[in-house]
């Protein structure tokens, strides 16, 4: 890759703001990349100085990379200057579906289950290699487009290694680390290997700065430096937070446009009226298929709602959205098939011939979501653990006549939300139900007081600010 060494702000993160899938015929087709962290980073916008640096994520990927020379078509990009590596797929499969979402994903969101996992063998160590070589790659791609004295936004846990290593690279820069993930205390990190634990760690401490979602999360990094490097932040890294908000302008504009209008209309009809002819009520939830949003226990807490509060039955919907994550990953498939058992159970055990009680769709369409947002009368939203989760603050933003939000205490959204949402703590099946059961009895003028104040509170920080705040923060 030849050297540009022309800009003055960069972003390295493995997703990008577009994928592109490869038809038949040869033609590449340009999606919007999925995930809270894409919705954050589109603040970019189209600014000659800025780069974003991402990594080929498919077949589709690699082609439109090898077609540009990885410099993606500005009409793909919303006007938005971009990078695409393509780093060996082998490489990429390692790091990613191997260390990132296998390991890092799992410490930080505390998912391991049983008494055999994690265990760090030969396959684990090879998998590391490769993901040193994945950070190396984005280190020096960086190092090449970097202008002198730039600043570097280095995103999440697929690039932990990257910040020391391009530190190396070029002493010039400002480098920022930014995680949107939770951070996991001490006790569970720990389950790392010391080495591998420390290499994280002194990795993102290769930063400037080290910023956070919310305060919980930072001071569990600072935890687990003392716990790993002892006492104090080695090398004078600056950690910092910024809470990551919804974008209201795009939302609001996005959510009126005639395919969302559409969507609407056929959601609508699935839902139907009850038997005496009075509205049906919805609890709305949109997620990832992804094993820390807790999708299963949400649809046994909606039973459960079923079983012992009968009133409801007949009354409302369960439309549960759970667009594909992470499916080469066996754990995912696996989950997203629970998913879908769970759902089915309810519908034959609770289903009458005029009422589904759960409508699932496990296919991505963005349009879709937005108009169930529109239309929720409860959102669920109970992650086990979540760095922030933008899907609680954007409800809010879009409901057409407000949204009671049932939110777990696990997502750092509660801190900003935790007022005028109805708390859960994630594997209380029963205070799951009881506050459904809430959250749908919420008088129209409470639910739609509440849902402004929400709504205020969930565009405070909007992205641009998010952004812009984390670039002051690096000075220059
Ligand atoms: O890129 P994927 O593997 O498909 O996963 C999508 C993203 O998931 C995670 O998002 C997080 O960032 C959000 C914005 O800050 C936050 O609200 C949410 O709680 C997090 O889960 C992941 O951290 C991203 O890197 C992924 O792109
Ligand atoms: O069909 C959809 C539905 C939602 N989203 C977006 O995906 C993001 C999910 O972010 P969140 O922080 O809730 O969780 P993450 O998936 O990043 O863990 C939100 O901005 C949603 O608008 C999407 O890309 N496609």
């Amino acid at each position: 890759m030849a050297s540009t060494h022309t800009a003055s702000v960069l972003v390295a993160s493995n997703r990008g703001p577009v994928s592109y899938a490869l038809d038949e015929t040869g033609r590449l087709a340009a999606k919007r990349g999925g995930g809270g962290l894409v919705s954050g980073l589109s603040a970019i916008g189209p600014d000659a100085d800025a780069v974003w640096v991402c990594s080929a994520l498919g077949d589709g990927d690699r082609e439109a990379v090898r077609r540009t020379g990885g410099a993606l078509d500005p009409a793909d990009t919303g006007g938005q200057r971009v990078r695409m590596l393509d780093i060996d797929p082998q490489v990429h499969t390692d790091a990613y579906n191997g260390i990132a979402n296998s390991v890092l994903w799992f410490v930080h969101h505390m998912l391991y289950q049983t008494p055999l996992e994690p265990a760090f063998g030969a396959e684990f160590r090879r998998q590391w290699a490769a993901y040193e070589t994945y950070n190396r790659a984005f280190a020096e791609a960086l190092a090449l487009e970097a202008g002198e004295g730039a600043a570097v936004l280095i995103q999440d846990y697929h690039l932990t290694l990257a910040p020391r290593m391009l530190r190396g690279l070029r002493p010039d820069l400002r480098i920022g680390h930014f995680s949107h993930t939770p951070w996991a205390p001490p006790e569970y990190f720990r389950v790392l290997p010391d080495d591998i634990a420390a290499q994280v760690l002194g990795g993102i401490l290769g930063a400037d700065r080290a910023a956070f979602l919310t305060q919980r999360w930072a001071d569990a990094f600072t935890d687990c430096c003392h716990a790993v490097l002892g006492p104090g932040i080695p090398s004078g890294t600056r950690i910092g937070v910024h809470g990551l908000g919804a974008d209201a302008d795009f939302l609001r504009q996005r959510a009126h446009q005639p395919d969302v209008d559409e969507r609407m209309a056929v959601l609508r009809k699935q839902i139907g009226s009850a038997p005496d002819g009075s509205r049906r009520r919805t609890i709305v939830r949109v997620d990832r298929t992804e094993l820390s949003k807790n999708i299963v226990r949400g649809l046994l807490a909606y039973e459960e709602l079923l079983e012992t509060r009968p009133q409801w039955r007949e009354r409302v919907v369960h439309i549960a959205f759970a667009y594909p994550s992470r499916q080469d990953l066996a754990v995912y498939r696996r989950y997203t098939e629970e998913v879908q058992r769970v759902a089915a159970e309810i519908n034959s055990r609770y289903g009458t011939p005029g009422w589904t009680p759960v409508e699932l769709h496990v296919k991505d369409d963005f349009a879709r979501s937005l108009a169930a947002y529109r239309l929720a009368d409860v959102a669920l939203v109970n992650p086990i653990r979540d760095g922030m989760n933008l899907v609680a603050k954007e409800v809010p933003v879009v409901s057409d006549e407000g949204c009671a939000l049932v939110l777990s205490r696990e997502a750092g959204a509660f801190e900003e939300l935790s007022e005028d949402a109805v708390a859960v703590n994630p594997y209380d099946i029963g205070g799951m139900a009881a506050a459904l059961h809430e959250a749908l009895s919420m008088g129209p003028g409470e639910r739609a007081e509440r849902t402004k104040r929400l709504a205020a509170q969930a565009t405070a920080l909007p992205p641009a600010r998010w952004f812009l705040d984390q670039l002051a923060a690096l000075g220059g």
